[in-house]
């Protein structure tokens, strides 16, 4: 049987830099995981693409898709609905391939229920001075939502607790290279865990 895949949810509050340090893995040739992009009705910023940024739905057509059972988990923050595929996780896992989500805290709860054995990696700033100077300095919000995106960066640090591991994204590089370690021990950790069953079966 076809062994299934990992599924690796990276959150942090917003600009922390969850989605430099995505590219930047995915822009590695050895990176096997696979991106499963979300789906939002917030509006695409300059130079973002439907399908490939994100699949951008109207309220009515994200409303659609949650009766239909269509999303793994959703969330909304800061007054734009984000939510997750499932048939396209589900069926890249069933290949043996991982799957990475890059999304916020109430949705990743909601796949730590349905996925207790997925791999929850939390991403920090160096400080909040920090990432109030990253989204900033991003320039694609106004005023009041980089207010509330801030406020809402609180709380959410406040959930870190609920992660397997928190990653400091203090360099892009160092950042990327953490993840990769830590999804790289797991894959040991469940191999190792399963061949000594194995073993102790052969010999019972
Ligand atoms: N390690 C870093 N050092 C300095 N700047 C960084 C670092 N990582 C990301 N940035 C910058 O911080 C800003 C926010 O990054 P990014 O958009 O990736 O954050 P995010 O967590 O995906 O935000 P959001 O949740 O709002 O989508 C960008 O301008 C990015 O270039
Ligand atoms: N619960 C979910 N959160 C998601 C998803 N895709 C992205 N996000 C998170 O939303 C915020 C805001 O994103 P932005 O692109 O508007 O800056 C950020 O924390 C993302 O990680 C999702 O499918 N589900």
């Amino acid at each position: 049987m076809q062994e299934k895949g990992l599924l690796i949810v990276l959150s942090g509050p917003s600009g922390v830099g969850k989605g430099t340090v995505r590219k930047a893995i995915f822009s590695q040739p050895d990176t096997s995981f696979e991106y499963s992009i979300s789906v939002t009705t917030r509006k695409p910023r300059e130079g973002e693409v439907d399908g490939v940024d994100y699949f951008f739905k109207t309220r009515e057509e994200f409303e659609e898709m949650i009766e239909q059972g269509k999303l793994l988990e959703y969330a909304e923050f800061v007054g734009n609905y984000y939510g997750t595929p499932v048939d396209y996780v589900q069926e890249t896992l069933n290949k043996g391939k991982d799957v990475f989500l890059e999304i916020e805290v109430k949705g990743a709860r909601q796949v730590r229920e349905k996925f207790p054995e997925g791999l929850f990696i939390f991403l920090m700033p160096p400080s909040l001075s920090e990432l109030k100077n990253r989204i900033v300095t991003r320039g694609t919000e106004t005023e009041d939502i980089i207010h509330n995106r801030l406020q809402t960066a609180r709380e959410e640090i406040e959930m870190m607790e609920l992660y397997d591991y928190v990653v400091e994204n203090d360099q892009v590089e160092l950042a990327c290279e953490r993840i990769k370690a830590i999804v790289k021990a797991e894959h040991c950790r469940r191999e190792r865990v399963e061949h000594r069953y194995k073993k102790l079966l052969e010999v019972e």
